[in-house]
């Protein structure tokens, strides 16, 4: 079932619309991140989620129940939605010990001694806190006082718990222990999570679902793995994962998903979405694609300019893990940068039509070098697709 769903929401600052007509279905117990560049509408469309700004339109539920309508004004205080919220200042009280921090909400609302000394236990014991109770909050590392934010979420109960960017102000390690802490605390506790960051690894390693945001809408909503598989369009294919997107040259329609496409003089196989498919059979006369194949020769164009381009605006999206530098490659170009990364080197080379790739590679390659290489993957879509 789901627990929120937002239904064509709007928010607005003046004439700017920093959430633009956002549909969203969050299933209960679902982890999903939401992921985009600075000023792309995550932290608003949190706050909307949180109750701390007014949707100009559409409406957002918990429950089933309408929390926010943006035609009646109507709105459910924050305080009555029963979510939790994690900054990512943490928001301890400094003069109380760790365990009254935890626990001050329950004092708020009343609740008796011995259940509020339960729930602070078994909140702590969730974020492996047990032995801090009686710390005071600047004894404590960075990751500790989110871990306690966390605790003090979880000891209201809440419906969902919304995070926005908790571990911004960590450092790298302690950020990648955090992502487990999380990963471990969503598995014991099975909470609706709401993850607000703008970096996609922290993303990938974590979220259920992640929902790509640019300019106040959602790009694409999906797994990790589909994202970064089957990038929807331009902008999700340059902003998940790392890659190259290239203008496409001809086309042939293999049917089953599948395509060849030329790069340079090689041709290479690619999975094709099926929106891409649509956009190219009908932008070159073709009925629907039936699984036989179709041939048109576009021209390699410039994919900012979409009229241009006789394939209807087509990108192909090659990751580095599906090419291979190979003696026998079809595709040849000139090393421009080589970074070793541990185990393994990143190549970034020039094509010979001018493109740049960046592969893996075992061995170390010297800048200038020739070599070949070859493509067992791409993914080519339609940047008319986008929202
Ligand atoms: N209270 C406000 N008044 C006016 N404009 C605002 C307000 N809050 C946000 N904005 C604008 O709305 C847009 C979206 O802001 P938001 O904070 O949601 O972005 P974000 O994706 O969370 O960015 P960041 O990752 O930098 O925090 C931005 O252009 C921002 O300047």
């Amino acid at each position: 079932m789901a627990v929120i769903n937002l239904h064509n929401v709007t928010k607005r600052f003046g004439d700017y619309r920093a959430v633009n007509n956002v549909s969203l279905d969050i299933a209960d117990g679902e982890f999903v991140a939401l992921l985009g560049p600075s000023g792309c509408g995550k932290t608003t469309l949190l706050r909307l989620l949180a109750g701390f700004e007014e949707p100009d339109d559409g409406t957002i539920s918990l429950a089933g129940q309408v929390v926010a309508d943006g035609q009646s004004r109507r709105m459910v205080a924050p305080e009555d939605r029963n979510l939790g919220i994690v900054f990512q200042s943490y928001a301890l009280w400094p003069h109380m010990p760790v365990a009254r921090n935890v626990g001050y909400p329950l004092e708020v609302r009343k609740m008796s001694r011995a259940e509020r000394d339960r729930r602070i236990r078994d909140a702590l014991s969730i974020v492996s806190l047990e032995d801090y109770a009686d710390r005071s909050p600047s004894e404590l590392s960075g990751g500790q006082r989110q871990r306690v934010a966390l605790a003090r979420c979880l000891v209201m109960e809440p419906r969902a718990v919304l995070l926005d960017e908790p571990l911004a102000n960590l450092d790298v390690h302690l950020r990648e222990t955090m992502q487990d802490a999380f990963l471990d605390f969503h598995r014991r506790t099975g909470a609706t999570m709401i993850y607000v960051t703008h970096d996609q690894a922290e993303a990938m390693a974590m979220a259920d679902r992640i929902a790509v945001m640019d300019r106040g809408h959602i790009r694409q909503m999906a797994a990790p793995e589909t994202l970064y598989r089957e990038p929807s369009d331009q902008m999700v294919a340059g902003f998940v994962g790392a890659g190259a997107v290239l203008p496409v040259g001809g086309i042939t329609l293999q049917g089953g998903g599948r395509c060849a496409v030329r790069l340079g003089d090689a041709s290479i196989t690619a999975r094709i979405s099926q929106a891409a498919c649509a956009a190219f059979s009908q932008n070159n006369g073709h009925g629907p694609a039936n699984g036989n194949s179709v041939t048109v020769q576009a021209n390699p164009t410039n994919l900012t300019d979409a009229h241009n381009n006789p394939a209807g605006g087509l990108g192909l999206c090659l990751r580095p893990e599906d090419i291979t530098v190979d003696d026998t490659g079809s595709l040849g170009g000139r090393v421009d940068d080589c970074v070793y990364l541990g185990g393994r080197f990143r190549l970034l080379v020039q094509l010979d039509n001018q493109q740049s790739l960046p592969v893996y590679s075992n061995q170390r390659a010297r800048i200038g070098e020739r070599i070949s290489l070859s493509i067992r993957d791409g993914w080519v879509f339609s940047r008319q697709e986008a929202a």
